[in-house]
């Protein structure tokens, strides 16, 4: 079987400096990785070549097992952007209006069925904001914002979903629903792949760590990387270490 996302050999400059130097990394199906490294390390680039919204430099990114320029099974993937995250989108769209165009894949464009309507408040019952489906998106909470995108992805029926500091800007109880809510996804078998400055809330849930700076210095294991040198070595002896297990 092959894997979600199969990363060979990737290198990636804007112009004249590099972003990401031979990096390689395979996430398989049902798997948590957490993807952690200092500020402008890389990891919203690497997200975004794995995604196909970059063309590597250097290298290959396949995902589902087809090359990713050639992939065009969009409805698999769930993405949260933090552009999404902090500003919201632009779209005067209602919270239910945005969970349904997850449908909008399945269908062509064409006109949503019962079914797909069904769906839809499925997922919004699923992420607890069934009670602001009339609610503009752009007037949400970072929180609850995040769970709309997020009740898009379940609509979806992404089986991969990739998330960018999906909770800057979110309150600390919120947070952990939000992540509570993560975690049962990944129990229901969605591959999740998690960009998040927090390194403790990464090392409690995720299965795999890939700790980048430009290059990678660990991807493998939670439990190897935490017993590794990779947090200090990535983050240099001046960054912020949040956690460093000894
Ligand atoms: N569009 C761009 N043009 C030029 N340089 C860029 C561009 N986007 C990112 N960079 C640079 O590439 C490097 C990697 O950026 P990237 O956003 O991938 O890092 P990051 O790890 O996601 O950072 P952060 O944690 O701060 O969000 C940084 O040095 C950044 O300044």
């Amino acid at each position: 079987m092959s894997s979600v996302v199969d990363i060979q050999n990737v290198s990636f400059a804007y112009g004249e400096k590099p972003a990401l130097e031979d990096v390689s990394l395979t996430v398989e199906a049902g798997d948590f990785l957490g993807l952690i490294g200092p500020n402008g390390s890389g990891k919203t680039t690497l997200l975004h070549i794995m995604l196909g919204l970059h063309s590597p430099d250097e290298g290959s990114v396949e995902l589902f097992g087809e090359p990713v320029d050639e992939f065009d099974d969009g409805e698999r993937i769930g993405y949260v952007s933090q552009q999404a995250t902090s500003q919201g989108g632009t779209m005067p769209v209602t919270v239910r209006e945005c969970v349904r165009m997850g449908r909008f894949a399945h269908v062509g464009h064409g006109r949503l069925s019962d079914a797909d309507k069904r769906i839809a408040e499925e997922a919004l019952e699923t992420v607890d904001i069934a009670n602001l489906a009339d609610q503009r998106i752009n007037q949400l909470s970072g929180g609850q914002r995040q769970r709309a995108y997020i009740a898009r992805a379940i609509a979806s029926e992404a089986d991969l979903l990739a998330l960018d500091e999906p909770t800057v800007g979110v309150d600390a109880e919120s947070r952990d629903a939000f992540y509570q809510l993560l975690d049962s996804l990944n129990d229901s078998g969605i591959t999740i792949v998690l960009i998040e400055h927090d390194i403790g809330v990464v090392t409690d849930r995720a299965d795999h760590v890939a700790c980048l700076n430009t290059t990678l210095y660990h991807h493998g294991d939670t439990e190897s990387f935490v017993e590794s040198d990779a947090l200090s070595e990535a983050y240099g002896t001046t960054g912020t270490v949040v956690h460093h297990h000894h």
